[in-house]
This record gives C-alpha cells, structure tokens and sequence, in this order.
C-alpha cells in the first residue's frame, strides 16, 4: 500500500534542504532480503535459525517501536462564543429567583406568613396548658442548681481536686499555695456575692413597694422561667418543637467513595471518578459517578441497598438514574429524608371546573415534587398492585379527570363492586359492579354487551375516519374536533375495569371478555378509545400476558417481589431501575410509572377521597347535562337488545328469491314480523349517523344489490346498527 502524503507533517520544516540532523535508518521490520544460505554440509543443532514474520497484521507496516498508539488529541482553543456561553452557564444571577419572580415572591409570602404563624400558634396553645406547668415544675430545681453553682464558685470548687491531689502526693508547698489562693478567692467572691446579693434583695424590694403589679409580674415571670428553663432535665426541653427536624447531613466525595467501596463497586485498584462535583438538587443531593471500567449501571443497581448503607441512609433515599454518555456513568439523588413518605396532596382537579382530556392533566408528583401529566390520548394503562396501596384511587383520578371534560365517554366496570367506584353512575356511559346478579342485573352481562358495543364502534370508527372528507379529517384520525362533533359520534372514550381477574376468570364468559378486552386495548387507542385496567393479581392465571402486554403505559405501586414488578411494568424493567417491590407500605398512592411518555419514574399520585370524587362527579354530571352529553346509563338509556344479525342481514333474509326490487313500506313489515322485538310497530330504530349521511340510492326500493352488500358489510353494519342505539341525545 502506497501512501500518499498531501500535506507535509506540520514539524517537518518546509522547503528546506538544509541537514539539520542526521537520520538513521531504525530496522523495525526484519529484512526482507532472504538470510544467507546456511553453510553447506551437515546442520548441528543451535547453528540453523528461522526468520518468523512479527505480525499478521498488514497495518503494523511502517510502525515504529515505542510510538504512541491513542490517537492525537486535537485541542481547539474555545471560540468567543463558547467561551461567553460558558461564562454565562457559570455567572449566579445577582438576585435569586424567588426574589425576582413575582409568583415565587407571592409564594414564599404566603409560606412564611403560613409557617411562622402555625410556629406561633402551636406554642400560644402549649403556652398556658403545657409550658406554664411545667416552668412552675421545673423552678424550684433551677433555683436550688443556681444557688449550689453559685456556691461552688464562692469556696472555688474547682480547685478542690489539686488541692486533694497536693494532699494525696504529700506536696506541702503546694498544697500550703493552693490554699492561701483559695483563701484569697474566697473572700473576694464571698464580698462579690454578698453585694450581689444585696444589691438583688434591695432590687426586689423596691419592685415590690414602687413597681406598677405589670412590672412586677412580667419580672417574677422571667425569673421563674429562667429558674424553670435551668430547671429542665436536658433530655427534656421545657419547650417542644413546632416542626420535626429530619437528619439532614453534608455529603461528601469521601462518604460516596465508602459506599461504592463496601457495595463492591471498587476495585483494588480502581475506584470511582467524580466527573462533576456534588451538588444540591432540590431537598437532596445529585451525585455523578463514573464506576470503574467493566461495572455497569446494572451493577449499581443490584447494590442498591448496600449503596445506601454505605452512605448511612435509608434505601427509599436513594434514586438511581442512568446516564446515557456512558456505560458506567451513574447519576444520584440522594434525598435529604424519604420523599415517597410525604403526601403529595388533594387533586387539583377538586378545582377545576372542566378538563380538556386531549391535553395532559395533573396526576402527582415525582419524588422531587415536580409535576407530574398524565395523558391517556392514543394508549392503554394497566395498573397494579397489592392490595390496599393506593391502585383504585390512582386509577379514579384518571378518571375523574376523563368524566370533568364533558365531551369524553366513560365506561366504569369494578369486579369487587366496592363503594370507590359507585359515584360515577351519576356520568358512565356503562356501568357495572362485581359479578354477581342482582335484582334481575347481570353486571358480567352487562360488561359483556358494552364490550361488544365498544367493539363495534371501534370497528366503525376505522371505517369512518378513513371515508371522513379531508377537511374534516386531514390525516384520517381523529382529532378534538371530530371527538366533540355529536353528529360524528367519536367521542374519546375511556374504558375502566377495576380489579379485572374477576371478570377474566368467570367461569362463563371469561374467555370472552378476555379476547375482546385484548382486541380493545391493542386496536381501540388509535381511535380514541383508551383502556384502563386494575388489578392486584397481575399473574399468568388471572390477567394473562396476552391482555397486559397489550397496554403501553404500566402503573405499579408497591408489590411482593422484583419479578411481579417487572410483570406489571414489562420484562427488563428492574434492570433499568425500576422495581416496585422496593416501595413501603406507607407509600400510599406512589407508583413508577412506564410507557406513558418516554420517560419512567416514580408519581406520587394526588388524593382524591370518596367524598372529592362525589364532588367532582357531580359537577362533571352538571357539566355534561349542560353539554347534552350525558349519555347511555347515566341517562337511563338501556344498550339496545342484543341481535345476532345486522339489519342489511335481516333486509337481506326477508327479500325473497328472485326478488330485484321491493317496497321499503313491505320490506319494514316483513322486518317487524322476523323480529317484533327490533323492528316492532312500537319500537322507534333510528339509523346510525353514518347511515343518515349515506341514504340509500333508491328511496322507495331495496335493490337486489343489497343482499350482496349485507354480505360483505356484515360487521360494519353491526356496529352502524349498535352505534345507532347507543348516540347520546
Ligand atoms: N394518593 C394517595 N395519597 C395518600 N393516601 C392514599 C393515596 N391513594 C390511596 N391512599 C390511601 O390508601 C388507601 C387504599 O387505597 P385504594 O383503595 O386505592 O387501594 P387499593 O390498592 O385499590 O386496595 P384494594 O385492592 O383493597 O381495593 C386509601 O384508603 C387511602 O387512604
């Protein structure tokens, strides 16, 4: 291989052919020229020899021995530009933020005014009925600890033990010194006490004789409580504290370093690198480490609690995140106490008067206490956990939030049939309690008939948007417009199952209900019709992989075990480090959250308790009345009967053969003596909004061509004949 040279290296001088020194020749490779031919005659051994090749590797040519083999380093000097953007990142704004920003001002107001004069309030309570007693208590031993100090410094007590020390060691010159000094001392703090004294007592009097009561009693009140404050016993404060003080320490480069050492994290001769320095971040600490070469941020993960203890603080105080630039680059957060532990609050949604479920609304918290969104536009959220950890009223406040836009339909079916889902019969399109049948009801029935119903809309829904004109639905999906078009009737619905392995593993219909509840939650979304499902057994048997993996957000609050954790949260979920097993049982409504925008993290879920949800529902129910959107059993309508056949199927059997065309008048007769119950003189039927846009081509007759038709649109006129009996008013 030639090669070719464009530019001559920038040491060598140019255009010179002066010598500057001499260069000689350093023979890397063996010579190429073959060896002299051994001597002729009978070879010994230790006189022949064999010239082997160093290197099979063709670019070793041309390298010279003891050269550098990393690549140079090219070093730019910064450009202006850089070097000012990177004087701007260091510059600290002359004001802090809160200072300049007049809501963060209003805020630290209103929390000072509210702080301080809860600190005010809670000791003006304690004042009278706690402090005043114990003061009165604790005065007496404060006079007598005084007056004993004051006389050990009046016979100078201190000196006492080398005056016993001289004894003890029979050093009479020493001894004879100390005491002539404590003699000295003596008497002049005797003559000190004794005009204190004097001075104090002629104090008093006069107090007591010329003093206004007032002064009297604001004088006897300090002495008794600086009697009853020297009183106290030191592991008993007279006074409590208003606020809790949490061990808050400083973290340093040297604490992390014992932690990666005793986690195994270290090598003998490797240990961590600090890219960046440790810094507060929020009410904690945000540490970057680099690990040493070979350990991952998976390695990080499994020590996890040893981490933690190496930095002497408790596991739910340490979050991990990976950092992407590199492998064995770890981020920290070290919270200052556990934030998992602090409520994150009620629902916002407590004052609002409406939400626009195409945008994101508020859900909790993360563990630094920023904001949360939740959306459920184009997804599918499974939730779970153990029992009595917060699952139902993270998933109500989803959908408390779905019934406050009055233009979303809801469907809200709960196996348990407990009370936490009863108020939104007040705003569901369906709805259903447990399983069992009551009062002629069959709720498994019922979520059996809306499923179906459901699936039909869905079915129709692909069918319409894609025949939509094009300024109506540009991209054939569905946008807020068409949502909240009544006429169009695709409202974006939400469909909730609350501890779902009920319905799964009932004995009839369960395989049913599963397949159609796989079908929705995979294909629904993209129309506007978004799964919700619950459950506190996640396993194979009741809520089999086929139907979980079909949701793309996951909500799992604490669980048993890493393994039902990835269960709910998606295989490889622990190893990027989520694990819900990790959380206590007093993180009540906190979760981590996957899949629902690209990042994952922990949601302290915000309450809302039975009495806010009723709240909320009820003006969602105000609302919806308002907006004539109040639809299916919060009207009192009924889902239709259910029929096997569509009416193009009915159309089709009652057209007899040979028959081309036919009267619409005696195709409805032949329809109400088929089926009174549908098509009976009673019953109004009323077509479906697609049918009313696309009349038939003849008015008056049925074509033969029909019959074709109803074949090869059976499913879509299914769900055209179910959408028609379930269009909200
Ligand atoms: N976000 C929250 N903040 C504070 N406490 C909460 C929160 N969410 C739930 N809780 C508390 O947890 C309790 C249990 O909640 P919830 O009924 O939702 O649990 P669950 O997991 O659905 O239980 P089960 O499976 O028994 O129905 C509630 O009564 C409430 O006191």
């Amino acid at each position: 291989m030639t090669e070719t040279t464009a530019f001559p290296p920038p040491d060598e001088p140019e255009d010179t052919n002066e010598r500057t020194a001499e260069v000689l020749p350093f023979p890397l490779k063996k010579d190429a020229t073959p060896a002299a031919a051994p001597a002729e005659g009978p070879v010994k051994p230790g006189e022949w020899e064999a010239e082997l090749p160093d290197t099979d590797d063709p670019e070793a040519e041309g390298l010279a021995d003891g050269e550098p083999v990393d690549p140079a380093r090219e070093v730019y000097p910064p450009s202006v530009a850089e070097w000012m953007e990177a004087k701007d990142k260091a510059r600290l704004p002359v004001l802090p933020d809160w200072v300049k920003l007049p809501d963060q001002r209003t805020a630290v107001r209103k929390w000072a005014v509210r702080h301080y004069s809860a600190v005010v309030g809670y000791h003006a309570v304690r004042l009278p009925c706690i402090y005043t007693p114990k003061i009165l208590i604790y005065s007496p031993r404060g006079a007598w600890r005084w007056s004993a100090a004051i006389g050990r410094w009046v016979f100078d007590a201190e000196g006492k033990p080398l005056r016993h020390a001289a004894v003890a060691a029979e050093d009479a010159a020493e001894y004879l010194k100390l005491s002539r000094q404590r003699n000295d001392r003596v008497r002049l703090r005797g003559i000190v006490a004794t005009i204190a004294a004097f001075i104090g007592l002629a104090a008093a009097l006069t107090l007591y004789v010329m003093a206004p009561s007032w002064l009297l009693l604001v004088s006897i009140a300090a002495l008794t409580t600086t009697l009853g404050v020297v009183g106290a016993p030191a592991d008993r404060p007279l006074i409590d504290l208003a606020k809790v003080t949490f061990r808050k320490r400083r973290l340093s480069s040297d604490i992390v370093i014992r932690a990666h050492e005793v986690a195994g994290l270290t090598s003998k001769d490797q240990t961590i690198a600090f890219p960046r320095p440790i810094g507060r971040d929020g009410d904690g600490w945000r540490v970057v480490v680099d690990l040493p070469y070979g350990k991952t941020f998976e390695d990080a993960m499994k020590a996890h609690a040893r981490l933690a203890s190496g930095m002497d603080i408790a596991p739910t105080q340490l979050f991990l995140d990976k950092d992407e630039t590199s492998g064995r680059r770890v981020s920290y957060w070290i919270a200052d106490r556990d934030p998992l532990a602090v409520p994150s609050g009620k629902s916002p949604l407590l004052g609002a008067t409406r939400v626009d479920f195409w945008k994101p609304f508020p859900w909790g918290v993360d563990e630094r206490g920023n904001p949360v969104m939740a959306t459920m536009l184009w997804l599918s959220l499974l939730v779970g956990a153990v029992p009595r950890q917060g699952k139902t009223f993270s998933a109500r406040t989803i959908a408390l939030a779905a019934a406050l836009d009055p233009y979303v339909r809801l469907y809200v079916f709960d196996g348990k049939a407990s009370p936490d889902w009863r108020t939104f019969a007040k705003v569901a399109h369906r709805i259903g309690f447990g399983i069992v049948p009551k009062s002629g009801f069959d709720p498994v029935q019922h979520l059996l008939t809306s499923l179906r119903e459901l699936k039909a809309d869905v079915e129709d829904r692909y069918h319409r948007l894609s025949e939509l004109p094009l300024h109506v639905c540009p991209e054939g999906k569905l946008t807020p417009e068409i949502s909240r078009d009544k006429k169009l009737n695709m409202p974006l619905t939400l469909f909730v199952v609350d501890e779902v392995q009920e319905y799964l593993t009932h004995p009839e219909h369960g395989r049913e209900i599963l397949s159609l509840m796989v079908y929705l939650a995979r294909v629904a979304p993209a129309v506007g019709v978004s799964v919700m499902t619950a459950t506190q057994k996640p396993d194979d048997k009741a809520c089999p992989s086929e139907l979980r993996d079909q949701h793309q957000a996951r909500f799992a609050l604490r669980v048993g075990a890493y393994q039902v954790s990835d269960t709910i949260l998606g295989a490889g979920s622990y190893s990027e480090g989520l694990d819900a097993s990790k959380l206590l049982k007093s993180h009540k409504g906190v979760g981590l959250l996957k899949g629902m925008s690209d990042d994952s993290g922990i949601v302290r879920t915000y309450l809302a308790d039975g009495r806010d949800a009723e709240r909320i529902l009820t003006r969602a129910a105000a609302l919806r009345e308002a907006e004539g959107t109040l639809s299916g059993d919060a009207a009192g309508d009924a889902p239709a009967p259910e029929v096997s056949a569509t009416i193009l199927d009915d159309v089709a059997a009652v057209l007899g053969k040979g028959e081309t065309k036919v009267w619409s008048e005696t195709i409805v007769d032949r329809l109400a003596d088929l089926r009174a119950e549908v098509y009976g003189r009673g019953r109004s039927w009323s077509p479906s909004p697609r049918q009313k846009r696309s009349p038939p081509r003849s008015s008056r007759s049925v074509s033969a061509r029909s019959r074709s038709a109803a074949a090869s649109t059976a499913s879509r006129s299914t769900s055209a004949a179910s959408s028609a009996t379930t269009s909200p008013p």
